[in-house]
């Protein structure tokens, strides 16, 4: 059976839903919550492509033995008032988008936000948009580069929801920005302030969150967005080519990931002798475990120990309003063509009542 927005009614006012997606996080730093995080988040074939039965063996016989409480304590240190980072920022960024859509759309529209793993979940998200009355949806991911683990994943949650409606509504995905003006702006203004502060370091690294090489050499290009990523970058602010430098973190197993590696990179430089190190994660939209963390924290540790004196990491773009300008901008341009108020004014011009007469003929409640 196909499920419907419950108490439906044939004069709804159809809307435009926006829903903004990210990765997710678990609901709280424990040992538990890890693992049923974890459990959704490496059960995913868009995530681990390997033989399912053998990699079902070592998730539930192994990884998920040991890993969250490891893992717990990581989030532990990030961990704020309001929730896990990616989640507070998250909902800063939606008012923030709302705010501005708000001023720009004609037409009545909501937005959610939704996790591709844990919570508030995609077919939640989904459904509010529903009960809301939206009848075109565009999704959002806030990943600038396409990868099938994470965009492609996402699109899998909607699609697997969406399937089981009886009314679909129009869709529309935002698949990468990775150059959109915007997007390299933002981050250009964001490294000029941090130099305006702190002053240039001897090298930026520009670290994206990694993936097995495998997916690149099987065609997911997430690795070419990341290097035109960070040229646009680069381009934008002058920078000389042994200013900067592309590296790729937070691998996972024991298959080779794309690389070089953030960690072994930010060693072999401390050991060179370099004292001041810039860093910045282009991929991530918001900070999170992988950014404060793994290079905040760690990477940090690993530069300090090894004749470094400071790793400067450079924050995500989060809340920042030239960021929610572009993001604005990027709904503002993925809908257009979608007719604002133009069905209210149809229905309006109904005659309600042998509408109504003939719904209720038909023994339906309108
Ligand atoms: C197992 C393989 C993983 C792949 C492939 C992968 C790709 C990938 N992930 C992000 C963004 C994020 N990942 C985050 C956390 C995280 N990632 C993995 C594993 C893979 N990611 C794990 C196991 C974890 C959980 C933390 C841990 O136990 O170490 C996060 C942070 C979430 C948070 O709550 O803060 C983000 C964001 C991208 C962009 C990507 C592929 C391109
Ligand atoms: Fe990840
Ligand atoms: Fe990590």
């Amino acid at each position: 059976m196909y499920s419907a927005k419950p108490n439906a009614r044939h004069d709804d006012v159809p809307r435009l839903g926006i829903l903004v997606t990210n990765l997710g996080t678990p609901d709280a730093p424990t040992t538990p919550a890890l693992r049923r995080y974890l459990a959704e988040f490496l059960g995913d074939p868009r995530v681990v492509e390997i033989n399912r039965p053998l990699w079902w063996l070592l998730l539930h016989g192994v990884i998920l033995r040991t890993r969250p409480r490891k893992s717990a304590a990581a989030y532990r240190e990030v961990w704020e008032e309001g929730g896990s980072p990616l989640l507070t920022i998250g909902q800063k960024q939606v008012a923030g988008i709302k705010e501005r859509l708000a001023k720009k759309l004609k037409g009545p529209f909501s937005i959610e936000l939704a996790m591709r793993y844990g919570n508030p979940s995609i077919r939640d998200g989904l459904r509010k948009l529903r009960e809301e009355g939206a009848e075109r949806i565009l999704v959002l991911p806030l990943y600038p580069q396409y990868s099938a683990t994470t965009v492609g994943s996402t699109y899998d949650a909607v699609f697997d929801e969406l399937k089981q409606w009886r009314f679909i509504p129009e869709l529309r995905l935002i698949g990468q920005y990775a150059d959109d003006p915007g997007y390299i702006e933002s981050l250009a203004n964001t490294i000029r302030e941090h130099w305006d502060q702190h002053g240039k370091a001897e090298k930026m690294l520009m670290s994206f969150h990694g993936m097995p090489r495998r997916y690149l050499l099987n065609g997911d290009f997430y690795h070419c967005q990341c290097q035109k990523t960070a040229r646009l970058v680069a381009e934008h602010l002058g920078m000389a080519d042994d200013e900067w430098q592309v590296t790729f973190q937070s691998l996972f197993g024991r298959e080779v990931w794309l690389q070089p590696y953030t960690d072994e990179t930010v060693e072999a430089l401390a050991k060179s002798g370099m004292k001041k190190l810039d860093v910045i994660c282009p991929g991530f939209s918001a900070d999170c475990l992988e950014t404060l963390e793994e290079i905040e924290g760690e990477n940090a540790e690993i530069f300090e120990e090894h004749g470094g004196e400071s790793l400067r990491y450079i924050r995500a773009l989060n809340d920042r309003d030239d960021h929610l300008d572009m993001l604005t901008n990027l709904v503002l341009d993925h809908v257009k063509g979608w007719p604002e108020a133009s069905n209210k004014i149809k229905r309006s011009r109904r005659d309600p009542k042998a509408t109504r007469e003939r719904a209720a003929a038909m023994g339906c409640e309108y």
